[in-house]
């Protein structure tokens, strides 16, 4: 009888909840891996090269999420090819210098299926646990139909990403404001802003790049610039300024390089100080190293700044029913805000009364206490993820030898 009621009302958290059903265990043999974006892939592709088998958890229905789900129609790599490939398997070599965002997600599709990674979707890893007694993680996640299952894994790896989740400022009167208010992440093109005027809040690669859009679907944006920011040319000299950066790097000090930078965009892009778009007292290398701002790579937003397409404005003070009132007193009317305001980790709220993640920067933060590791948190980007990668890899597939031999011995 109760089981002919358990499969009538199964998935029902209700009917759960009165028959105090207790989670699903699951003991996981080789390592866990939270999260199936370009980081977690690496990590299991690495490992699989190894013959170690993982178990890849992740909370959307589809690997790579934040590039699938939350990015903008029109969006590239910024950085070229070479620098975003993932461990073992380069971009297809007819891919452009800066592929898609439908060619990078392509990329992803294949190496997932190249190296036979099939995570668990729709599981939401809520907690993490390490008990000392047995030397194992508990690893808890929540279902779709808030069905909770628990695994039991020897190492675990974190690869949430630096862009879990969506950072909402609260803005004074943000109830009030009587038009459309949405992240980046929820953008996907300016189709449905054509003739509207919209202020696009942040100026970040996001923000640039979306006021951008708007403008090449006959929108009227304005950008909220509240700080100082470094613009970079994408390319300088006829190479990418990233590319460039790197190579100087090798031969000169971080100071230099940047004082090139600055020169360099000095003469092709001209003083963005006159456009409202100061610039840090820091150089932007040495700005992103130590605070991990990465400078905006100019894709022709600064162009459309300096025609007066895209008007600049200060910080915002509050929001009315049609209207924006900034920060100097002047108001001005807007149909929509697009919020470019980035985003943020989630990691910690998994980790809440533990101690042992990592919270050292670069180059050791990738590895924590008992058999934890973190890939993809060190503001690198992907080729930041794919250095984590291999050194995890390497070290689970070293203390896996030690123990096989401990217990030989
Ligand atoms: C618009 C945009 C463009 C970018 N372009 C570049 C670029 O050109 N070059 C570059 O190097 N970097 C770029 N980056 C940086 C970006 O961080 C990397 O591209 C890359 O996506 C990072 O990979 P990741 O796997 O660490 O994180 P993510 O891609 O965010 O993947 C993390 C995965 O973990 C899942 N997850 C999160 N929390 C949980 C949980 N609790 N339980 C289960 N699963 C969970 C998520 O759903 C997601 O699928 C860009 C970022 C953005 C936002
Ligand atoms: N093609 C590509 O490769 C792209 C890469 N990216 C990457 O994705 C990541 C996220 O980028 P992005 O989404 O731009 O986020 P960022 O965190 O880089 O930028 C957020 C911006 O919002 C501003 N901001 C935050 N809160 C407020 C507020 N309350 N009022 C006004 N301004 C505010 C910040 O300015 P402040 O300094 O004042 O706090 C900052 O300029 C970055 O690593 C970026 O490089 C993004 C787009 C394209
Ligand atoms: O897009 C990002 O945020 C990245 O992390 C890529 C990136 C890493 N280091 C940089 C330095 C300059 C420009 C982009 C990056």
């Amino acid at each position: 009888m109760l089981e002919r009621i358990e499969g009538k009302h199964a998935h029902d958290p209700l009917f759960d909840k009165i028959m105090n059903k207790s989670p699903r265990f699951v003991s996981v043999p080789g390592p866990v891996i939270v999260g199936a974006g370009p980081s977690g892939l690496a990590v299991a592709a690495c490992l699989r090269q190894k013959g170690v088998l993982s178990m890849v958890l992740e909370r959307f229905s589809c690997i790579a999420s934040l590039w699938q789900l939350k990015t903008y129609d029109r969006l590239r790599l910024h950085l070229p090819k070479q620098f975003c490939e993932l461990p073992l398997m380069g971009f297809p070599g007819e891919f452009p210098t800066y592929p898609t965002r439908q060619q990078f997600i392509h990329y992803l599709e294949s190496y997932a299926q190249k190296f036979e990674i099939g995570p668990r979707f729709n599981e939401t890893v809520t907690h993490a646990e390490y008990d000392k007694v047995t030397g194992f993680w508990r690893v808890k996640t929540v279902g779709k139909k808030t069905e909770e299952t628990v695994y039991r894994c020897r190492w675990l790896v974190v690869a949430t990403g630096e862009n879990a989740e969506a950072v909402v400022p609260e803005i004074d009167g943000m109830g009030e404001f009587g038009g459309d208010i949405k992240h980046t992440s929820f953008y996907k093109g300016g189709e449905e802003f054509k003739g509207k005027k919209v202020l696009v809040v942040g100026c970040g690669n996001s923000g640039m790049e979306v006021c951008l859009d708007l403008c090449d679907h006959s929108a009227k944006p304005s950008l909220v610039v509240r700080h100082t920011l470094h613009v970079l040319p994408r390319e300088m000299l006829g190479k990418s300024t990233f590319g460039m950066s790197m190579w100087l790097l090798k031969w000169l000090p971080l100071r230099l390089v940047d004082r090139f930078l600055l020169a360099v965009s000095r003469l092709t892009l001209g003083d963005t100080a006159r456009l409202g778009l100061d610039r840090p007292e820091l150089g932007p290398l040495e700005l992103k190293n130590l605070s991990g701002k990465t400078p905006v790579l100019d894709v022709g937003t600064l162009a459309k700044i300096k025609s007066g397409d895209i008007k600049i404005c200060p910080g915002i003070k509050k929001l009315k029913r049609h209207t924006v009132e900034f920060i100097e007193g002047k108001t001005e009317n807007f149909d929509a805000i697009i919020l470019a305001t980035g985003y943020k980790s989630n990691e910690r709220d998994m980790f809440s009364e533990i101690d042992g993640f990592p919270t050292k920067p670069f180059p050791n933060g990738w590895k924590g206490e008992c058999g934890l590791y973190a890939v993809g948190f060190t503001k690198r980007g992907i080729l930041g993820a794919s250095v984590d990668a291999k050194r995890i890899a390497e070290d689970i597939e070293r203390c896996r030898n030690e123990e096989a031999v401990e217990n030989v011995d």
